[in-house]
């Protein structure tokens, strides 16, 4: 099987320094995959070496398996590339735009398709309008419908909902999950860590230029993250169970505490009943993931 994107022993140097150490990655075909990782971690740099933007120091890059570099014509065919800046030309209509783009990938006739996607991004009465009097989510999707022109299987989106409001949020991932439906392989980063959660199946963080890990999203929850009880008493928790917490707000009487199985609810409830606490509220709260990402990101970097 072909892998969507494969990335062996990527370094990138500027100068001295090393923004990207030996990345090796594999995407499979209809993979909805994240990349996370906090500022300066070397995601757009991945990016820009699968896009064929910036060339790696070392190791290579394929898309469908056609290397980025030697390659560069059929690598660049088969992937749509979002990128985190608003890049366009201002005196160009969104369909000018959109078409400009096909004429880029030698697409005659893409009428249709652009029909599509300007109904399915909501563009449509925006469709003659100059760029630059559209609003910042508006052109956020113009970038979106532009990446997709020449219906790439790869579809790789740096941080396409930075900024944008709730609505266009989920307008924009109702529309990239049904292209991940149809079989597009989707590479998405994102500070949003919910989105990725939710949508991702695969999710690999990086950490100063290093992959620090990759796994399926439930796995990393299962292995990195606990469930945590949410209580409300009215009084300061018996000393015993402090190891346990998590969050605290003496005052309201509200705690968070870790739980290393279910088990132990029983036992917490238990110990608050000797030590005369009357029980207000209490739920127990899934893992997610932002949870894990601040563990990882907390462990030791090689
Ligand atoms: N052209 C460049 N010249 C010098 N250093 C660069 C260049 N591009 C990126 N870097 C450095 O490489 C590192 C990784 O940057 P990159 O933009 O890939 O991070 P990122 O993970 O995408 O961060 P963010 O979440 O902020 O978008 C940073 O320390 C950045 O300063």
């Amino acid at each position: 099987m072909t892998l969507a994107l494969e990335l062996t022993s990527v370094s990138k140097y500027f100068g001295q320094f090393r923004s990207l150490n030996s990345v090796s990655l594999s995407v499979e075909e209809g993979e909805f995959f994240a990349l996370l990782g906090p500022n300066g971690a070397g995601k757009t740099t991945l990016i820009n070496i699968i896009a064929g933007l910036s060339r790696a120091s070392e190791g290579t890059a394929r898309v469908m398996g056609y290397d980025v570099v030697s390659d560069f014509r059929q690598a660049r065919r088969n992937i749509g590339i979002v990128p985190q800046e608003l890049v366009f030309d201002p005196f160009f209509s969104v369909r000018e735009t959109l078409k400009f783009q096909s004429g880029y990938f030698g697409i005659k006739n893409n009428d249709d398709w652009i029909d599509e996607l300007l109904h399915s991004l909501s563009l449509s009465d925006k469709a003659d309008n100059n760029m630059r009097t559209l609003s910042g989510g508006m052109k956020r999707r113009v970038m979106v419908a532009q990446a997709l022109v020449h219906k790439p299987p790869v579809i790789v989106l740096d941080e396409p909902t930075a900024g944008v409001d709730v609505e266009l949020r989920q307008t924009l991932w109702k529309f990239i999950a049904g292209l991940n439906k149809k079989g597009h392989t989707i590479l998405l980063t994102t500070h949003y860590l919910e989105e990725a959660e939710t949508l991702c199946n695969r999710i690999a963080m990086l950490k100063r230029g290093h992959v620090v890990t990759v796994d399926t999203t439930p796995n990393l929850l299962k292995k990195h993250a606990s469930q945590t009880l949410s209580l409300q008493v009215n009084g300061v928790l018996p000393e015993s169970l402090t190891r346990l917490v998590t969050k605290s707000d003496v005052v309201q009487g509200r705690y968070t505490l870790k739980l290393v199985s279910p088990s132990d609810i029983e036992s917490i409830l238990r110990r608050c009943r000797e030590d005369g606490l009357d029980i207000q509220d209490c739920s127990i709260e899934k893992p997610d993931l932002e949870e894990v990402f601040v563990e990882i990101m907390a462990g030791d970097t090689q």
